[in-house]
């Protein structure tokens, strides 16, 4: 593959607003070449409605992980901190259609003891998972993100996902998930990692 897993990251002020106009025509000409009548009445307003959706699913380009982590209390606390089970949906760079599942995202505090608000964490899920994505890139940003703003000692991020590319086409193989992780500074110690993974793992159903 020439293309590199971990992009360089876009600034979101070099992302061009959403184009409306441009993704109408795009949808409306994707519905002439399935050999749909773009003027029947259930289609008439599909491309825009279409062009709303992917607005609202590719936000995150527009949006800085700095922009959410925002809220931190220096609290002193130097544990382990792990939200397990964040819900995520994403799209799939190379098929344009959804991946799904959730996101389990951990840290060691800085030594100042900096935390975030836990909805935060979840909120930097969203803003990596609402772009075109690939599961790998996705994992990295968030651990990263984590990583240098808060200036975790340690961090630990595991995804699970279902990729509908690989579900409802393609080679269709329902319930396959795909289990990526990304762990960071002291998370890589074989005792705290394991401590991690067995908090993950006590939430399996
Ligand atoms: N590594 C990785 N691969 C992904 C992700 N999402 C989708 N893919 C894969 O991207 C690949 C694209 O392969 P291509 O051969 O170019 O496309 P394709 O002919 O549609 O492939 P099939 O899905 O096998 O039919 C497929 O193997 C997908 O399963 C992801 O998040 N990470
Ligand atoms: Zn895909």
């Amino acid at each position: 593959m020439t293309d590199s897993i971990v992009a360089p990251e876009r600034d979101p002020a070099d992302v061009p607003a959403f184009d409306h106009a441009r993704a109408e025509a795009a949808v409306r000409e994707l519905l002439a070449a399935m050999g749909e009548d773009v003027e029947r009445e259930g289609l008439r307003d599909t491309p825009a409605r279409v062009a709303r959706a992917y607005a609202e699913l590719t936000v995150g380009l527009h949006q800085r992980p700095e922009d959410v982590l925002t809220t931190t209390f220096d609290l002193g606390h130097d544990e382990m901190v792990l939200v397990r089970d964040i819900e995520l949906w994403s799209m799939c760079e190379h098929h344009l259609v959804p991946f799904t599942g959730v996101a389990h995202v951990g840290y060691i505090p800085s030594t100042s003891g900096k935390i975030t608000g836990l909805s935060k964490m979840a909120r930097l899920v969203d803003v990596y998972s609402k772009r075109p994505q690939v599961q790998e890139r996705l994992t990295t940003q968030i651990a990263d993100a984590m990583t240098d703003i808060l200036e975790a000692r340690g961090v630990i991020v595991v995804i699970e996902a279902e990729h509908l590319c690989m579900t409802m086409r393609g080679v269709r193989k329902a319930g396959a998930r795909t289990i990526t992780s990304a762990v960071r500074g002291q998370m890589r110690d074989a005792a705290t990692r394991s401590e991690a993974m067995a908090l993950i793992r006590s939430g399996t159903r």
